[in-house]
């Protein structure tokens, strides 16, 4: 996924902690049970948490959300049509075509605030029904096998970090217009003589297998099932298979990819080299908003095919039998409307976006800065009032980028403003999406941590509005949480590591908390806590942990940085928390 020209990633100044810094955090042991008392204000305590007089998220007190509250992963099932579609090379293909309603804040309330009564609300933006198509056994089993047993001892995937989660790719391309270039491409094991030689050798064996099923099957299918985007644009703007790459997910390393679009593809196809039960659970989703996944059920062999607009993404879930044996293999397709594989994404979103529709409009406004011959500042100004219109009907992606370029996170001329900053999370949360809880939680520590300093200085001892700040600061990461934002679920760890809202500091809570994140940095903390208490093979394990997905990779905060925890630049992993009541406050990482 390409971030948008304009809305690149600001370099955020976190300050960097050493691994001797974080050791040194734990003279004050991060592993501490216990009940530090009621501080905040009106709470109780029944012993075990501390509940704060008026704080809930839905009927929940605050503080008490648990990793085991979070959604059980649902199969897909709702296909609205299984028919046999006839191709133009004559063969006959099975087909289950699924339909995923995107939420927005019109089509679920019906009402909104006043700023979102004056956006266009029409019927493309209220109803955004994307349909995406499965071709069961699409590829055959046999041939599915032999490239698993070309790949499956594979040492040396690709490490470098994924534009979508900044986390290691773990996935080689079998071809790509960028193939063994040394510039500007990340894929340092293409242009390594140590490595160079066998992966040709391997990319041979897997185009043999490969290719017969992209010509009489898979590119013939996308051609002839979305016309106006694949075939009637002219010989030269077939669509066309330009980026073909293999991804891992294994027990024990990588088990997922954030929600995310496809901006860059007209077309993708994901076809699945694993069988769903046996292999793993969970896997490929389609998602009708943040929170709400319905994965897939594929066997091996079987592929989905869908266009840009289909909000997706991968999550892992250990097999019942034999977890540690869990791994999912896929094989992914990148179609372009260009048989040279130019890139005309630009001209994707353009029309759909001038009807109106916020999915588009946020879409194109990263396209904008490539249109031919624009010049930076028309650009500029597109990408903006793109950003604005798509934020107003209801598209959270962009009224997160929106907030964060008023807080001067993403660049642009806007003027800082906090209180703008926030509405924009407002409406973001409106849609459902859970980056407004998070930049409304950064808002909220921040100005919490203001006072707590203003507090110290006039020596005026009231708690008060930190802790109230605190406890809307800790809600806000529970309904973040509970939508799969895993920096906010990361940062739960924090909040039971150090007992904020609480009272009450849970070292076994805030452990699972930051092993549910998914984060290196969160395997890395539960590492250390593990240390703590003298579990050296569990400190063993999730350091291991840690490491495979990039932890002390010297690329991975900046990385890190660049996706957020999404795909999406200006955020920082890092919040900036007030000091705990026993007088620590969290290291930054
Ligand atoms: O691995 C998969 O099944 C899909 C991955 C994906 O969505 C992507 O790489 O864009
Ligand atoms: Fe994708």
């Amino acid at each position: 996924m390409k971030l948008s020209l304009l809305f690149q990633a600001a370099c955020f100044t976190t300050t960097s902690i050493s691994l001797n810094q974080l050791h040194g955090a734990q003279a004050q042991p991060l592993l501490v049970e216990g009940d530090l008392g009621c501080l905040n204000d009106g709470g109780t305590s029944d012993g075990d948490t501390c509940r704060p007089a008026s704080s809930t998220t839905g009927d929940k007190p605050v503080g008490s959300l648990l990793p085991s509250h979070l959604p059980e992963p649902v199969v897909f099932t709702n296909f609205v049509e299984n028919t046999t579609v006839s191709l133009s090379n004559g063969r006959e293909v099975p087909v289950s075509t699924g339909t995923v309603t995107q939420i927005n804040q019109f089509a679920n309330s019906g009402s909104s605030s006043s700023t979102l009564n004056s956006a266009t609300a029409n019927s493309e933006s209220i109803n955004l029904a994307t349909e995406f198509s499965v071709l069961p056994q699409a590829l055959s089993r046999s041939s599915v096998d032999n490239v698993l047993s070309i790949l499956q001892d594979y040492q040396y995937l690709d490490e470098d970090p994924d534009t979508v989660d900044g986390m290691p790719t773990y996935e080689i391309f079998v071809d790509s217009p960028d193939l063994y270039q040394r510039q500007g491409n990340n894929k340092v094991r293409d242009s390594d003589p140590n490595f160079l030689p066998y992966r040709i050798q391997l990319r041979e064996k897997l185009q043999a297998i490969l290719q017969p099923y992209l010509t009489t099957v898979l590119t013939t299918f996308v051609q002839q099932h979305y016309p106006d985007a694949c075939s009637n644009k002219g010989p030269s703007r077939a669509c066309t298979p330009c980026y073909s790459l293999i991804r891992r997910y294994r027990h024990g390393d990588r088990v997922s990819h954030a929600t995310h679009h496809d901006g860059h593809a007209i077309v993708t196809v994901v076809v699945s080299l694993s069988d769903y039960g046996l292999d793993y659970r969970g896997g490929l989703y389609v998602s009708t908003g943040f929170g709400q996944h319905e994965f897939m059920a594929l066997k091996k062999g079987d592929a989905v095919v869908h266009q840009s607009t289909l909000l997706h993404g991968v999550k892992v879930y250990d097999k019942l039998e034999r977890p540690e044996t869990t791994q999912r293999w896929s094989w992914i397709l990148w179609y372009r409307d260009s048989t040279a594989c130019a890139d005309y994404s630009y001209e994707w979103f353009a029309d759909c976006a001038q009807r109106g529709s916020p999915l588009c409009q946020q879409l194109h406004s990263t396209k904008v800065g490539s249109v031919p011959g624009i010049d930076a500042k028309d650009a500029y100004n597109q990408v903006l009032d793109l950003n604005f219109a798509a934020a107003r009907g209801g598209a959270g992606g962009s009224a997160i980028k929106v907030a964060r370029a008023y807080l001067q996170q993403l660049p642009s001329r806007l003027e800082f403003d906090q209180t703008k900053a926030a509405e924009f999370f407002q409406m973001a949360i409106q849609s459902h999406h859970p980056d407004g809880h998070y930049g409304m939680a950064h808002l909220l520590l921040a100005q919490a941590q203001l006072q707590q300093q203003q507090q110290q200085q006039s020596s005026d001892n009231n708690m008060y509005y930190q802790d109230a700040l605190v406890v809307q600061a800790v809600a806000h990461l529970e309904s973040a949480a509970q939508l799969g934002h895993v920096y906010s679920q990361f940062n739960l760890g924090m909040v039971h590591t150090y007992g904020y809202v609480t009272g009450h500091i849970n070292g076994t809570l805030a452990a699972s908390w930051f092993i549910t994140s998914g984060l290196p940095e969160g395997y890395y903390v539960a590492a250390q806590q593990a240390k703590a208490v003298g579990d050296r093979e569990r400190y063993a394990q999730l350091g291991q942990r840690a490491h495979a997905l990039g932890f002390m990779a010297p690329w991975r905060k900046q990385a890190r940085q660049h996706t957020g925890s999404g795909g999406a630049a200006g955020v920082d992993l890092n919040l900036p928390w007030p000091t705990a009541m026993d007088g620590r406050q969290p290291p930054k990482l």
